[in-house]
């Protein structure tokens, strides 16, 4: 063999050297932290140490930074990590996430929040609203819209009867795989467990693949997963997490009939957050009845220039054929021009709410 022009002891020893300053450095950002969390009670015994803006400012500021050879996502999830690891020597987040164990919500919690944050599973949307509202945990994350299949009605519906406040986003690329188990005889595969949502979004590759097989629609893709367990001529179809919690098998990977296939999180809890220089605003809206009403609403945002990146309608509840509008746009409400055009909103319409303005997400 050749002798390599590198020295591999050489490189080892560089690695050796560079990773205990590595070491050092993360214990000494460790430390500060714990400084930052002593400050922030000594002003107020009660304060959350968690701030999402400041967490966003880090994480964007990294990837302005960050030259590579690693990509500016990866390195920002091993900030993610780290942050979160300092935040946990404090205090761990304690969110609550739309269950069971291994759903995307759970992995959505995760990618947010870090690995170190305390997650617990609820059975539904309005559980979550209600476990942060009683203040049992910090934060809840729910699903809010995919790219595929769009809203989920649900959680709309939820913040109509809840103080609760959006103080983040979370964008999670979903890759659904078909999941069999060691004892599954793949060639005699007659039904699929899944979500509704996953069948839908999986409804070419099932046409095209297992046309004939039954599919059994239940709660939730981990559900999915913890059934074909026991099933000897079933699969599911669900994503990485649910996979590797129930120890299945991919028979087939990225079955999503969209590449481009994506679910949006929404963060909740109790405080309003600051602005982070890079800032969306949630906004429930209630129109009168009569000719023009949506005109008259979207005419401020027009007139301001300000970005309307969602409007959703919603039945109101209140009488037949009442609408609420579901708007989220860029900026935040402590933005000036973001101010003058709620007023005008709130002049034209019966009621607005500002269900939060918050950080886009970052990652
Ligand atoms: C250190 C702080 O507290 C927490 C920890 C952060 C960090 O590790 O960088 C950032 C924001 C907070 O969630 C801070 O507010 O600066």
């Amino acid at each position: 063999m050749s002798e390599s022009p590198v020295n591999l002891d050489e490189l080892r020893n560089r690695i050796d050297a560079i990773d205990s300053e590595i070491l050092r450095l993360i214990s000494e950002r460790a430390m500060c932290a714990q400084t930052v969390a002593q400050v922030k009670t000594a002003d107020d015994p009660q304060a959350v140490f968690y701030r999402p803006e400041r967490e966003a400012q880090v994480l964007r500021r990294i990837m302005a930074l960050n030259t590579g050879p690693l990509d500016s996502e990866e390195m920002a999830r091993l900030f993610r990590e780290i942050m979160s690891a300092c935040l946990a020597l404090e205090q761990p987040v304690k969110v609550a996430y739309l269950g069971p164990e291994g759903t995307f919500t759970q992995q959505a919690a995760l990618k947010h929040f870090g690995e170190s944050a305390k997650s617990l599973p609820m059975a539904a949307i309005d559980e979550v609203f209600r476990e942060v509202e009683a203040g049992a945990v910090n934060y809840g994350v729910v699903p809010v819209e995919n790219s595929t299949e769009g809203v989920v009605n649900h959680t709309l519906d939820s913040f109509m009867d809840s103080s609760m406040k959006i103080c983040g986003e979370v964008v999670l690329r979903i890759h659904h795989h078909l999941l069999v188990s060691s004892t599954t005889r793949q060639d005699k595969i007659s039904r699929i467990y899944s979500h509704p949502q996953s069948f839908a979004q999986c409804r070419k590759w099932l046409d095209a693949h297992y046309p004939q097989a039954e599919r059994v629609p239940v709660s939730s893709n981990a559900e999915a997963a913890r059934l074909i367990k026991t099933e000897w001529h079933s699969a599911a179809i669900a994503g990485d997490m649910a996979a590797k919690l129930y120890g299945l098998d991919r028979i087939a990977e990225k079955i999503e009939d969209r590449p481009d296939n994506s679910t949006r999180f929404l963060i909740i809890g109790h405080e309003d957050v600051p602005m982070s220089g890079d800032d969306k605003t949630s906004l429930v809206v209630a129109m009168r009845n009569q000719p023009g009403a949506l005109h008259d609403l979207l005419e401020p945002f027009h007139r301001h220039q300000i970005d309307m990146t969602r409007l959703e309608t919603r039945p109101s509840r209140t009488g037949a054929w009442n609408y609420v509008f579901f708007i989220d746009f860029k900026g935040h409400v402590d933005q000036p021009e973001v101010a003058a055009m709620l007023e005008e909103v709130r002049v034209r319409s019966a009621e607005v709410k500002v269900l939060g303005s918050y950080p886009q997400g970052v990652l």
